[in-house]
């Protein structure tokens, strides 16, 4: 792949090599020092694949028409304005061109993978192609019981909907192209050979005749694309900057495959950079971190948990340092609480304006309740700071004790402090039981059949050994669960250590803040 890549122009740094490592599969290798700031490679742009890239046969590119068109107004002056629908000439390639234009980036980029997937040798990308993976490990390809018995129904939800945006993302393509090619699943999309006799028997194994729509329409072929884009594409926004600004600003979706660059594993410890260089036409990598000489060049995916890289990417790290646990709203925040709204819809919705004032909430996205793998506060700050909010008596929200937390980042009162402390230790404990459950049914649906438990991390894990009607044991799944259960030890732990010096402060902390406050006022 390296060889083809350096044949081809891309710009790969001399130092490196692919490698088979134990732990964490095929990656790269240094033979010598990498130094901080140092390119990794860079790829000419002809080689990205991407919403917008171009498909390696030219004929199945739109012809190149200008975004400007003239046209003669009222008074008889010729002005020049956008041509917002610039259509193929070619009335063989309409229906081709009108579902690429008809589809979402990642729908873009799996149909270009198939094409050229199907092109076989007649595909600039056949070496790169051919040296993937063949199946993906990530979530989205799991059985339906698999996931149900994850256990957590945040994590089940997460999955399934991940599972599902692959499935609708699958159903509308194929929709796009059977309406677009008229339901006619023999119709053929490229004509490779253009002579009409051509044997069908004729096709060696890379050397291929004509493509069909039901080649193309393959939820396994479009299983392997996704498995792709999520686990080994790059950000790509250069085109932010252009005309269709408008547009990609409602699909964030944008990314690009980068071959050979996508052959970097990942560590939570390295810092990188990616860009595409506008003067050199070329995307780049870059290290941020030192690298010595004979060990392995990581880059960095992303501050990510070991859930979303189970989901994304098919691996987990040992002791990931950003790992957390995302918390539900209905176990997160105190029932009473969410009661006050019938007993006391006035402190209520005082507690709701002081929250959305310091850009927190109780409801949907917004709100963060997370554990957080930190022996000092293994609760997030924000998650904290609504619980103390929500605690509030109706004094305290009188005399406004809400600027002690935000302002001076102290307490709001001892018995805040109390209220917020023990509800975390209820909540910890029957957490603690509800992750030991999901940990002992995980294990005991899964009969001791494992899926990929080779006990390392990573690598690629024959995913295909489960003879128990489709179900196994995961180890990335298992080793989520028993890191989940030490994390709510720790808060157990972390609790009742403050709930110690809690009891030792003799001085409710809130004459603490008024001091402060008085202090304030005296300087004015
Ligand atoms: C961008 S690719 C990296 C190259 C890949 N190992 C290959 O052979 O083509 C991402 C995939 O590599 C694997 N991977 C990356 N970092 C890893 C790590 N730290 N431990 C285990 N597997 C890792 C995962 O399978 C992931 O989906």
């Amino acid at each position: 792949m390296i060889e083809w890549g350096i044949n081809n122009g891309i710009e790969w740094n001399e130092k490196l090599k692919v490698y088979d490592f134990k732990d964490t599969g095929r990656g790269i290798i240094t033979n010598d020092e990498i130094k901080e700031n140092e390119v990794l490679i860079s790829i000419p742009e002809k080689f990205l694949i991407h919403s917008k890239s171009k498909f390696s046969l030219d004929k199945l590119n739109p012809p190149n028409i200008s975004n400007k068109i003239n046209t003669t107004n009222k008074k008889g002056l010729t002005t020049t304005i956008e041509n917002n629908n610039p259509s193929p000439l070619s009335i063989f390639y309409k229906p081709f061109h009108d579902s690429v234009n008809q589809f979402n980036p990642k729908q873009r980029i799996s149909f270009h993978l198939i094409i050229e997937k199907l092109l076989k040798k007649n595909s600039i990308w056949f070496n790169y192609l051919n040296d993937l993976p063949n199946e993906y490990n990530i979530t989205s390809t799991y059985d339906d019981k698999e996931i149900e018995y994850i256990g957590y129904p945040i994590y089940v939800e997460k999955v399934f909907k991940l599972k599902n945006e692959m499935i609708s993302s699958f159903n509308s393509f194929k929709e796009i192209l059977m309406k677009n090619y008229e339901n006619d699943l023999n119709r053929i999309i490229i004509k490779l050979n253009d002579n009409d006799n051509e044997n069908e028997n004729d096709e060696d194994n890379d050397k291929i005749g004509n493509i069909k729509l039901n080649e193309i329409i393959n939820f396994n072929l479009y299983e392997w694309c996704w498995g792709t884009i999520q686990s080994r594409t790059y950000y790509y926004n250069r085109n932010m900057k252009q005309q269709q600004q408008q547009k990609l600003e409602s699909d964030k979706d944008d990314c690009t495959l980068v071959p050979l660059a996508d052959l970097f594993n990942h560590s939570s410890f390295v810092d990188t950079e990616a860009i595409f260089n506008e003067k050199k036409q070329c995307y780049q990598v870059i290290t941020k971190t030192r690298f010595e000489k004979d060990t392995q060049v990581f880059i960095s995916y992303g501050k990510h948990s070991n859930f979303t890289l189970m989901n994304y990417y098919g691996f987990i790290i040992e002791n990931n340092t950003n790992d957390s646990i995302p918390l539900i709203q209905g176990d997160a925040i105190p029932n009473q609480l969410l009661l006050e709204k019938e007993n006391d819809i006035k402190s209520y919705e005082k507690k709701l304006l002081i929250l959305e004032q310091y850009g927190l909430s109780i409801y949907g996205d917004n709100s963060k309740f997370l554990i957080l793998i930190d022996k000092e506060l293994p609760f997030s700050w924000n998650y904290l700071s609504v619980l103390k909010v929500l605690f509030m008596t109706k004094d305290e929200l009188n005399n406004q004790l809400e600027l002690n937390l935000f302002h001076y980042d102290l307490p709001i009162s001892k018995s805040n402090h109390e209220k917020v402390l023990n509800f975390l230790k209820n909540l910890s404990i029957s957490q603690l039981t509800h992750f030991k459950n999901y940990l002992n049914s995980y294990n005991n649906n899964n009969n001791n059949n494992n899926i990929n438990n080779n006990n390392n991390f990573g690598g690629f894990n024959d995913i295909n050994n489960n003879d128990n009607n489709g179900i196994g044991k995961r180890f990335e799944i298992s080793y989520i669960l028993e890191f989940n259960i030490k994390m709510w030890e720790g808060c157990i732990e972390w609790v009742d250590l403050q709930c110690l010096s809690l009891k030792e402060e003799k001085e409710d902390i809130l004459i603490g803040a008024n001091q402060k406050k008085n202090k304030k006022k005296k300087k004015k």
